[in-house]
């Protein structure tokens, strides 16, 4: 016999709960159905975990800056593999237990099981079948592992279990160089691990801009190999796994693949629901609404291959869950796009990518970070930074960069893109001294140099700046 909900929500991982959040408020029947573990893969395998491991292993590799400080006896400093592991674990659980309360209390309202679309409004999880007004599908994502590299067995890791490992061996190759990939590599190797890094594109991180991107590859290149341009292939080997990629050739213990997470849709049952599906196996989902073309359907989170980050998708999760329960279905504007790759320096973009601009209506504002006084007293003064703005109005438009604090920097330049400010706004406001953030004023001053419309001055004349976010 089928049972009837108002919603049921599939995936319980950071969009799911998010949904849950505001469905809950408004019924009590509703049903949550969730495959695997709990805890959300941010918590569980994802962001928290990936970032207690980076925090270690920039502790260990400060002591390299040690000699410019004055510090001697860095080199005797030693790190000890499995206490690192058991740091991070013990953090993931602390990070992973608060998340389970949102569901503690649900009783059979949360269903452990592989949910399937058997139509629009029904959902079938091993054999029992659930009728819904609205469905809300968060099946998240998984990493992409070619098939025939399952055969190498342990050999092979993903994010899912690097952080289980008891300890790591002492050659790793890393394969893909996105988000993952720079921010594990760098961290293992600045564990002491000797990394050998692959990935198809020249351009790391996500970066577009080659000028962001090739300083960031030569400050890498500085603490592990990286081979661009050809996809690699594995081999068993006497002694671990050969990766060959082009002519390049290395022996290693272990490979971390990176290359990538699959939208969990593939086993979902959307072929049922009679709309066409992209060759992705995606269907057409509203970015403001989620909604599933015309369905009682919303796909939410890394599920719907849009923008596979933990922001996004709780937002996504929220907008999920209130339409799910509304009378009629609302339209949501979404945030400035924002990315951070927490690597040292950091990688960050915000607005529009270079790729996405046209370089002819554009002006770029650059600035090398070498010189920065304030990073010059850190020891960071590494990177660049490139802030682009329409060459008409001086409207911000986008930035991209690998410096400091770059994480810091892309929440005021989205404030400031969000706004619709120009160029000569944001010179308005005050900038400390000395801080990361003097980088990008100069990088603002470059820009309003290349502006017709720029003043003589960063200060406003008398008045206000008639900028509601400002005045
Ligand atoms: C190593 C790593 C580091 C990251 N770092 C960052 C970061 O620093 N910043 C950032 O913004 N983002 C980061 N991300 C991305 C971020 O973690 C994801 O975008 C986010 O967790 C996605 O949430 P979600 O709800 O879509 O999916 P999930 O949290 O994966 O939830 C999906 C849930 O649905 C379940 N499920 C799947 N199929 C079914 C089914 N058929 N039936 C029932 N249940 C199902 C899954 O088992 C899972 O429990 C990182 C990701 C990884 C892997
Ligand atoms: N700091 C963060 O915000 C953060 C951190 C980690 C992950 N994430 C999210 O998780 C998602 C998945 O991360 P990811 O790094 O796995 O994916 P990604 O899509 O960012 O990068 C995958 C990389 O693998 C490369 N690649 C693909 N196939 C390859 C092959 N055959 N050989 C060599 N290289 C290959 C690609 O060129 C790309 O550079 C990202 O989209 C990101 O949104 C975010």
């Amino acid at each position: 016999m089928e049972q009837n909900f108002d919603v049921i929500i599939v995936g319980a991982g950071s969009a799911g709960l998010a949904a849950l959040r505001e469905v809950r408020k408004r019924t009590d029947n509703f049903l949550l159905i969730n495959d695997g573990p709990y805890g959300t893969t941010c918590a569980r395998v994802g962001c928290m975990p990936s970032k207690a491991l980076i925090e270690a292993a920039n502790a260990f590799a400060r002591r390299k800056d040690f000699p410019a400080f004055g510090i001697s006896g860095g080199e005797s400093l030693t790190v000890d593999i499995p206490a690192v592991l058991r740091r991070v674990r013990s953090l993931r659980d602390k990070f992973v237990g608060g998340v389970l309360k949102a569901t503690e209390d649900l009783g059979e309202r949360n269903l452990a099981g592989r949910a399937r679309m058997i139509d629009a409004q029904t959902v079938e999880v091993d054999g029992r079948r659930f009728r819904a007004k609205r469905i809300v599908l968060a099946p998240g994502s998984r990493p992409v592992v070619p098939e025939a590299w399952r055969a190498f067995g342990d050999g092979i890791l993903t994010t899912d279990n690097l952080f289980e490992q008891a300890d790591l061996p002492g050659r790793m190759a890393v394969i893909g160089l996105g988000a993952i990939g720079v921010e594990m590599a760098q961290a293992l190797a600045r564990l002491g691990i000797t990394v050998t890094a692959f990935d198809l594109s020249p351009r790391l991180a996500g970066l577009s801009d080659e000028e962001v991107n090739a300083p960031l590859v030569k400050l890498l290149e500085k603490e592990f190999a990286i081979h661009t341009g050809e996809g690699a292939e594995l081999r068993r080997v006497e002694g671990g796994i050969e990766v060959t990629a082009g002519a390049a050739k290395v022996v290693v213990d272990r490979v971390l693949v990176a290359m990538g997470r699959r939208p969990n849709v593939d086993d979902l049952g959307l072929e049922t629901l009679g709309i066409p599906l992209d060759k992705r196996g995606q269907p057409q989902v509203n970015p403001t609404t989620l909604q599933v073309a015309d369905l009682p359907i919303f796909l939410a989170g890394d599920a719907n291959g849009q923008a596979a980050l933990l922001h996004e998708a709780a937002d996504e999760g929220h907008i999920a869950g209130l339409n799910a329960v509304a009378e009629s279905i609302h339209c949501f504007q979404r945030r400035t796009s924002l990315a951070v790759v927490f690597s040292d320096p950091e990688v960050a973009v915000v607005g529009k990518r270079w790729r996405e601009l046209d370089s002819e209506a554009v002006v770029a504002g650059k600035v090398s970070f070498a010189r920065h006084g304030r990073a010059r007293t850190a020891e960071k003064n590494k990177g660049v930074l490139h802030i682009y703005a329409d060459k008409k109005s001086g409207r911000l438009l986008g930035a991209e960069m690998c410096v400091p604090a770059a994480e810091h920097m892309v929440h005021l330049l989205a404030l400031a893109i969000e706004r619709g400010l120009k160029v000569g706004d944001l010179l308005r406001m005050p900038f400390y001294h000395p801080v990361y953030e003097e980088g990008l004023r100069s990088a603002l001053r470059e820009l309003a140099g290349q502006l017709p419309c720029a003043g003589e001055s960063d200060l406003a004349s008398c008045g206000a700046y008639t900028i509601e976010a400002l005045d």
